[in-house]
């Protein structure tokens, strides 16, 4: 059985068709022997906010699986109504200087990581996906969404600037035109409004049928030269890649610099308020 070789996880069951599990506090790593699918589930209540350990988690379990003979991989969440909440807002709410650079810095690894998978990617987007959910999705290769959530980049609304690899993210999956308007209001579509303008590629009713229709997805590379899909991918991405890369560091500075600002604390702030009152 040399698909007992790459058990790690000692709850996991011999017959089980999970022979591969790692799973650290945040996010959930599972391979089907069968398929060859892994599928990676964030899992940090309540709203699987990305702050740096998840985002940690995150990148290192995706690299991970650059080293593993996957069919591709599935990112989802483990939560029943939010793929994730984007970005933890207390990690830029009043923070800490070098918190908020290893933040940020962790956001573009994890971005970079995710973009440049050798492994095709689905994002199951199970629940709502604002902001740096939505992110996170765009850099899959392939998004199904569950209906009636909501997906969008709405950092306008929390009076934030999008930086230029998300707007390159959401411009590289729909039109210039849509991403305009989209972006400057802070749109966040409902998944139909979504399918419309090619933000997601399929709607599903719930979870597992995502999950169903993530497997079909992988099975129209069966007779794909796998050498051949990775060059095509990287020539399609390689250009928003180095563009990170070189301004990394511009980036980073514009980030912390950003978040130095007394008005756009003050906006934070309102946010927060009016999250926590809507209870
Ligand atoms: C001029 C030069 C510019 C250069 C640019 C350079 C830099 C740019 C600077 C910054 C860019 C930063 C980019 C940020 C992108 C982001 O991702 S920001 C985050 C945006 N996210 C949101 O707006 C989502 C907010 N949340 C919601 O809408 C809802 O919570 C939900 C996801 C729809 C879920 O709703 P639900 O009713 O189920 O749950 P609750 O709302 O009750 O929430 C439960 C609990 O969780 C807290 N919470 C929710 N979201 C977040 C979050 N993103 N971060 C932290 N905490 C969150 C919420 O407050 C509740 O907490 P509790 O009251 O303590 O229980």
């Amino acid at each position: 059985m040399a698909s007992r070789m790459f058990i790690r996880s000692k709850s996991i069951a011999f017959n089980t068709l999970r022979t591969y599990s790692s799973s650290t506090k945040l996010v959930d790593v599972s391979i089907n022997d069968k398929t060859g699918i892994a599928t990676v589930t964030m899992q940090r209540p309540p709203v699987n906010s990305l702050n740096l350990e998840l985002l940690t988690e995150l990148n290192g379990a995706l690299q991970d699986l650059g080293s593993k003979k996957i069919k591709g991989a599935i990112l989802t969440s483990s939560l029943k109504t939010i793929f994730s909440a984007g970005l933890d807002i207390l990690e830029m709410y009043k923070p800490k200087p070098e918190r908020a650079s290893a933040f940020w810095t962790s956001l573009q690894d994890t971005w970079l990581t995710l973009y440049s998978t050798p492994y095709p990617t689905v994002a199951a987007i199970n629940g709502h996906s604002p902001a740096g959910g939505c992110l996170l999705s765009l850099a899959c290769e392939y998004r199904i969404m569950v209906n009636n959530y909501t997906i969008g980049l709405n950092e306008t609304k929390l009076g934030i600037v999008a930086p230029f690899w998300f707007v390159a993210s959401m411009k590289n999956v729909i039109s210039h035109r849509e991403s305009e308007l989209a972006l400057t209001s802070g749109r966040l579509y409902k998944t139909d409004e979504a399918l419309k303008v090619g933000l997601i590629d399929e709607t599903a009713e719930n979870k597992d049928d995502a999950l169903a229709k993530a497997e079909k997805f992988f099975a129209r590379f069966d007779a794909v030269n796998p050498i051949a899909r990775l060059l095509t991918k990287q020539e399609l991405r390689g250009e928003t890649i180095k563009e990170l890369e070189d301004r990394k560091q511009e980036d980073l500075d514009r980030f912390v610099g950003f978040l130095m600002l007394p008005a756009v604390q003050k906006g934070l702030d309102v946010y927060l308020q009016a999250l926590k009152k809507k209870q």
